[in-house]
């Protein structure tokens, strides 16, 4: 059969990122409004110039002062004045706008691609680091479009204006200020890389944090039943504090660069002021000049941080870009949408089939297993021995290594993947609630219309109607705010009657029965037997005090199957069956 699934997950090969993949991911992946987004960044041009051209107006007014204010002056002032304020929050409207609608297309991209890769990338990467490259990731990637890119380019048209037009007013004074920015700029270039490395080092242990923060809540009740508050407490603190450790740095390093940013500020405007002023008493500038000067200093050395910022923030949007990368360069599951649609399983058959989740590390070794229609299967052996796996290869979501895999004489791989998982109830070991009602819950993924009278008659059936009359809304209950309130037991049952509504033709309990006390459990085998003759069950059993019951009993041992036949048959025939049978009956 086909390539063994878990080879598919293998690391990607480490490349150097750089621009053009952070430009490649957001044109393919969050396609920017293109046009918007120009006419944003031409808005906050004309924004720019605008100002630039309100000083200059203004050296104009101070200058004419003297001679009388001109009418026509003013109006032109104020007209000018009304476009830089329409341009300016037009174009901050339409950039953000931009960087909203480009990241959350993102996000949904990644939401999508992340529901549809195969269960094996699962099996390698931890939950809370994934969350965070679709929250936090994304987030980096929307500040640089909607705010630091349109910031350092108007930087760069404040900066060259400025210059331009401190030239046109006073060459000398230019060259004072030529000499004060490249001093700065000495300053801000090393001190921006340091504050950068920084702040991806607090991204880091951010998303570290993140990580260790879904595990802690959704691992509450094993820390408490370990008494192992004390240790994660201080797991957490320590997580904390090298955040903080970080963060200290990087305020520490702020809070000195800003201070002499504004002192050589400050230095620049006095040495024009000086300056300047002799040369205002020398008539060789005007006082307006000066003024124009003076405010040209400032509108160019202000947004210096903003466009040496932008190499950081490129720098930190280049590693965001890295690992939401890794995410989409993952192949998604193969679906083999182009095969035949399963209708039914008649027979299942299993030929030499070989699986390992890692190469040279065999779970599952030459399975011969033949089933057909309405076996009831009992699959029973030690931990570790395959059990889950075997049921895994039968969901498709791995495949196997060597041997084939038949259903109803054809290879499985043959048949799309949903037509397959759409022919199978799968009560798993861990059954968890979605957020919903109970109603969105049993019919989670349903592709029939189901009516409630089946609900509740299903319900009925395993037991839970007199719950059902309990809860307040009944169907319409929201099992998210009841979701502590359902025991492990009633999560079971709510899985078997989730699997049952899809009308399968085969159903995988797995472990089933492992939470279920006593009476509970009997209620589960006599359900079994109510269910239709022609429904094929496998069940994964634990507690073997029901397993009479089973016509059929499949016994494993170490990734394979030695055992295969009732349970009369097996104590007579097999060793370690008998063994494993008086074991678990004098303690179960
Ligand atoms: N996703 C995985 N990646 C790598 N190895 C795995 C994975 N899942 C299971 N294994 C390994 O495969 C072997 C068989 O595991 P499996 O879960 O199928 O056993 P099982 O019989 O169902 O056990 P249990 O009764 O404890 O659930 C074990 O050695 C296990 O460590």
């Amino acid at each position: 059969m086909a390539t063994n699934a878990a080879t598919s997950v293998k690391q990607r090969p480490k490349r150097k990122y750089g621009t053009k993949d952070l430009l490649r991911l957001i044109t393919t992946n969050a396609s920017p409004k293109k046009g918007l987004f120009i006419l944003g960044i031409l808005l906050s041009f004309v924004a720019t110039i605008c100002s630039l051209g309100i000083t200059l107006m203004l050296k104009e007014f101070i200058d004419a002062f003297n001679h009388g204010t001109s009418g026509q002056l003013l109006l032109r002032l104020s007209g000018v004045i009304v476009v830089q304020l329409f341009s300016s929050v037009a174009s901050s409207f339409l950039l953000s706008y931009t960087g909203v609608d480009a990241v959350s297309k993102l996000r949904s991209t990644l939401w999508e691609h992340i529901v549809d890769l195969p269960i094996p990338y699962f099996d390698h990467n931890r939950t809370g680091e994934l969350s965070s490259r679709v929250v936090n990731d994304t987030s980096t990637i929307f500040e640089l479009i909607s705010s630091q890119f349109s910031n350092a380019i108007n930087g760069v048209i404040s900066i060259v204006g400025s210059l331009v037009l401190m030239l046109m007013l006073n060459f000398r004074l230019t060259i004072i200020i030529l000499i004060v920015v490249p001093l700065m700029a000495v300053i801000i270039v090393p001190m921006g890389q340091v504050l950068a490395r920084i702040s991806k080092a607090i991204q880091k242990e951010t998303a570290n944090l993140n990580s260790a923060a879904v595990q802690m809540i959704s691992q509450n009740r094993l820390v408490k039943a370990m008494v192992a508050e004390k240790s994660l407490k201080q797991q957490g603190t320590a997580q904390v504090n090298r955040i903080k450790g970080f963060s200290v740095r990087q305020i520490k390093l702020i809070s000195f660069l800003n201070p002499i940013l504004n002192i050589m500020l400050l230095g620049a405007i006095f040495i024009i002021i000086v300056y300047g002023g002799v040369l205002v008493q020398t008539k060789a500038l005007t006082i307006g000049s000066l003024v124009a000067f003076l405010m040209y200093a400032v509108q160019m050395i202000s947004p210096l941080s903003s466009v040496t910022g932008l190499v950081t923030a490129v720098q930190q949007t280049v590693g965001a870009t890295e690992r939401i990368d890794d995410i989409l360069d993952s192949p998604t599951e193969d679906k083999r949408l182009n095969g035949q649609p399963l209708e039914t399983i008649d027979t299942i058959d299993f030929d030499h089939v070989d699986f390992g989740y890692e190469v040279d590390k065999p779970v599952l070794k030459d399975i011969d297993l033949q089933i057909n229609r309405g076996e009831r299967i009992a699959l029973i052996g030690e931990s570790g021995s395959g059990k889950t796996t075997l049921v895994s290869l039968l969901e498709s979501y791995y495949e196997p290594t060597s041997g084939t895999l038949d259903v109803n004489g054809q290879s499985m791989a043959s048949y799309t993947v949903p037509s397959i998982r759409n022919q199978i109830g799968y009560v798993s070991q861990e059954v968890d609630l979605m957020p919903g009602t109970m109603r969105d819950n049993l019919l989670l993924g349903a592709t029939k219309p189901v009516s409630d009278e089946r609900l509740t008659a299903l319900l009925g059936q395993v037991g839970l109607a007199d719950w059902l009359t309990e809860l307040s809304a009944g169907l319409d209950t929201d099992v998210g705010e009841r979701g502590l309130n359902v025991s492990g037991g009633q999560r079971q049952r709510l899985a078997i009657v989730r699997a049952l509504v899809r009308e399968p033709s085969l159903l995988i309990l797995d472990e089933a029965t492992a939470s279920l006390d006593n009476q509970n459990q009997e209620r589960v085998t006599q359900l079994l037997a109510t269910l239709p003759a022609d429904l094929t069950t496998i069940t994964i059993v634990h507690r073997l005090n029901q397993i009479e019951a089973y016509p059929r009993i499949l016994f494993m041992e170490d990734g394979q199957i030695t055992g295969d036949g009732d349970h009369a048959t097996l104590i007579a025939t097999h060793a370690r069956y008998r063994d494993f049978y008086r074991l678990q009956y004098q303690h179960g």
